[in-house]
């Protein structure tokens, strides 16, 4: 059957689609790994036992295929479920070290936010389907992941 690019058309085409979502938490920046003293000299401000809070920006890339007759990599009401599970309901409105198991041992840095996201992500995405994981931790502060 000849898909949307006609039955002349043997070249397959790779497409990158992101969803973008936002989602807010608070944090501290503190490593079990570190002395109280370390913890104050790395982290500085960030490691304040009050902690402080972000609105983050996500932006989930998936590369693949452009199916010649669906015309998508995927369905991006698909990807929107993904992200619900993986990124809205463990993390939104939560204090990621308190609240989310993975960083009672993992200081939440935004890097260590981001590989959380990309190994819980490629769990329910179809396989080799994820490519990036893009967070805007503040307006000035973007953190970049692909797995590697
Ligand atoms: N490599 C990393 N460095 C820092 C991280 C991080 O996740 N990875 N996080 C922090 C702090 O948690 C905090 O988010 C930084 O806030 P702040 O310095 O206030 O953010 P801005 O740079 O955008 O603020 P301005 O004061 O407006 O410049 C620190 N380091
Ligand atoms: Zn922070």
């Amino acid at each position: 059957m000849a898909g949307i690019y006609g039955s002349n058309s043997a070249a397959e085409r790779i497409g990158y689609i992101t969803r973008a979502q936002s989602f807010s938490a608070c944090h501290r920046l503190h490593s079990i790994h570190l002395s109280d003293e370390e913890n104050k000299r790395v982290y500085g401000k960030c490691n304040n036992p009050n902690g402080h809070g972000h609105n983050y920006k996500v932006e989930v890339t998936v590369r693949g295929k452009i199916d010649s007759l669906t015309g998508m990599v995927m369905n991006l009401t698909d990807l929107k479920r993904c992200i619900e599970e993986v990124i809205m309901i463990p993390l939104d409105h939560k204090n990621l070290d308190e609240d989310v198991p993975y960083f009672a041992s993992v200081v939440s840095t935004t890097e260590n936010v981001a590989v959380y996201i990309w190994d819980n992500m490629v769990k329910v995405l179809p396989s080799n389907l994820l490519y990036e994981i893009k967070i805007h931790e503040t307006d000035k502060n973007v953190v970049i992941y692909r797995g590697e």
